[in-house]
């Protein structure tokens, strides 16, 4: 016989392969399919369970998902199987009648938990802090914003990975074979084993070979095209190039000239009339560990005024800011909003009265424009969708992205993208409204757009704190300049003070090296 010949009766005996194919299809990929399916969804709810505990920050609910997640995933998965399988079978035939199936189901979803959870946990933790701080900004509780925000994020981000554990699974439903199932039960390398028995050769095994691949190569290549569009993002639509973004700015703020000087009368300000707060920080300190940030950091804005802090680089401005709306916790020291302490109120409500704008952005990528600014409408303030839609479309507008609501952040510029936030900011009528350096991450010729949006802002009657390196900017606009070195105040004052008589060797050198 040529060795042809022996391949073609070994695996390719085309009648062996027909008479069971029957079977195959009938009991085989049905029982296949159905143990992967099951597992597969039982797992991600183990994996669920096990990536928010992973992520707690108390070790004593972290410790158990880790225990579990080395167990399972440490033991090979045959081990697992005949130890649930066999161990628990007792109690499986009291719950579950005789059929070893439905353990087999539990050990592979046992298994798969293990997986899955590390995959969640894994996406969860690569979500960018900055998206937790800006839920928690807006005024969301911690919960809130790992449920709405963080973990639907981490979890996209994670689907290739979890269609790969569900093709995964496909495979391992062959091992429940150990437990012995019942004819009815058998899946597909079963069926094809018990025929090759019968045909004596090895064709039915092929043929469960194939249907194996029938089934995971299309979805290892749905896996890839699932990889390319989260890497890649949609294709833009409408790019928009800076100058069409200047362009359309112009018709919705007007305020700076050429120059980049602020025209105060031509600024726009929002319909909206906004109640400012006085603001009146107290002898502040704050530290990270021994590190001291903030020392004794004293100052004080009337409701509806601009205060500018500037200063070089780790000088503590950004870590001021946060404190602002609790972000980060002082050490001593007080705020106090309109004569009361904010140290005593619980930090979500003081959020509703405090608006931050980072210098990331920090947009929810999966929501549109309009969706970044209703969030918090619906979910902090309770609206009705209707009137949430509504005031969404008014501060989009007043930003001068009417025609730009239903882009998500990846099809926006940079400018945009900080118009976006500044109107999410704005949607909650904060009192007073925080911005930390937030044209340091665009482009220069979308810098003034911003900065011409934040003058108009102004005259809203809300209480501005800006952190900033424009010093321009800070000159025109500021009602009053700090200026921070080391984490303390070393000067304040009217700007044209600061600018024209700065009265500190630090703030003389400074200036020296910006303007
Ligand atoms: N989470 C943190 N843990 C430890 N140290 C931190 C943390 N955040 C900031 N710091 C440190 O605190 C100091 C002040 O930082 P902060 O960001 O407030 O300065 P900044 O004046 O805003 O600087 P920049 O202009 O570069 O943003 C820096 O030395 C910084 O390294």
């Amino acid at each position: 016989m040529s060795w042809f010949e022996i391949i073609q009766r070994s695996f390719f005996d085309w009648d062996s392969m027909a008479a069971v194919l029957p079977n195959m299809l009938m009991v085989g990929l049905k029982n296949t399919l159905l143990l992967a399916v099951a597992s597969t969804f039982l797992g991600i709810v183990i994996g669920m369970i096990l990536a928010v505990m992973g992520i707690s920050r108390s070790i004593w609910i972290r410790t158990p998902a880790r225990v579990y997640t080395d167990i399972f995933r440490g033991l090979p998965a045959i081990v697992t199987i005949l130890l649930i399988g066999q161990g628990l079978a007792g109690i499986g035939r009291q719950v579950f009648g005789p059929s070893p199936y439905p353990l087999g189901i539990l050990a592979l979803s046992l298994i798969a938990g293990a997986y899955i959870g590390e995959i969640f946990r894994a996406g969860i933790q690569s979500v960018e802090r900055g998206q937790l701080e800006a839920c928690r900004a807006l005024g969301m509780t911690y919960p809130k914003g790992m449920r709405l925000i963080v973990i639907p994020q981490g979890v996209r981000r994670v689907l290739p990975a979890l269609v790969n554990q569900f093709i995964g699974n496909i495979k391992d439903s062959s091992l429940v074979y150990f437990l012995g199932l019942l004819a009815s039960e058998r899946e597909l390398f079963r069926v094809g084993q018990d025929q090759a028995v019968v045909s004596g050769n090895l064709s039915p095994l092929m043929l469960a070979g194939i249907f194996y691949l029938l089934i995971t190569v299309p979805l290892t290549h749905v896996v890839n095209a699932i990889d390319r569009q989260l890497r890649t993002g949609r294709k833009i639509s409408t790019v928009t190039s800076g100058l069409d973004e200047v362009k359309e700015l112009a018709d919705a703020t007007r305020g700076l000239d050429e120059a980049g000087t602020v025209m105060p009368e031509r600024a726009i300000s929002p319909s909206a009339k906004l109640k400012g707060a006085a603001l009146d920080v107290v002898a502040l300190d704050m530290a990270y560990g021994d590190f001291k940030v903030l020392r004794g950091v004293s100052l004080k804005a009337e409701a509806g005024t601009i205060t500018c802090v500037i200063g070089p680089s780790g000088s503590g401005k950004s870590t001021l800011l946060r404190c602002l709306n609790r972000l980060a916790e002082p050490v001593a020291g007080d705020i106090r909003l309109d004569g009361k302490s904010i140290l005593r109120t619980r930090a979500d409500l003081l959020r509703r009265r405090v608006g931050m704008v980072f210098q990331q952005f920090n947009l929810f990528p999966d929501h549109t424009a309009i969706g970044n600014v209703q969030l918090a409408l619906r979910k902090v303030q309770g609206l009705p969708a209707a009137e949430a839609k509504r005031i969404a479309e008014e501060r989009l507008a007043e930003v001068g992205l009417a025609g730009r609501m239903s882009h998500r952040p990846i099809d926006l510029s940079g400018g945009q993208q900080q118009r976006v936030a500044i109107a999410r900011a704005l949607a909650l009528k904060p009192e007073l409204m925080l911005f930390d350096e937030v044209t340091s991450a665009l482009d220069p010729e979308l810098v003034k757009g911003v900065l011409n949006l934040m003058a108009g802002l102004g005259k809203s009657g809300m209480t501005m704190v800006v952190v900033t390196h424009e010093m321009n900017f800070a000159r025109r606009v500021a009602d009053q300049v700090v200026f921070m070195d080391e984490g303390k105040v070393v000067e304040a004052g009217p700007p044209e003070a600061i600018f024209g008589n700065p009265q500190s060797l630090r703030l003389q050198r400074f200036l020296s090296e910006m303007l």
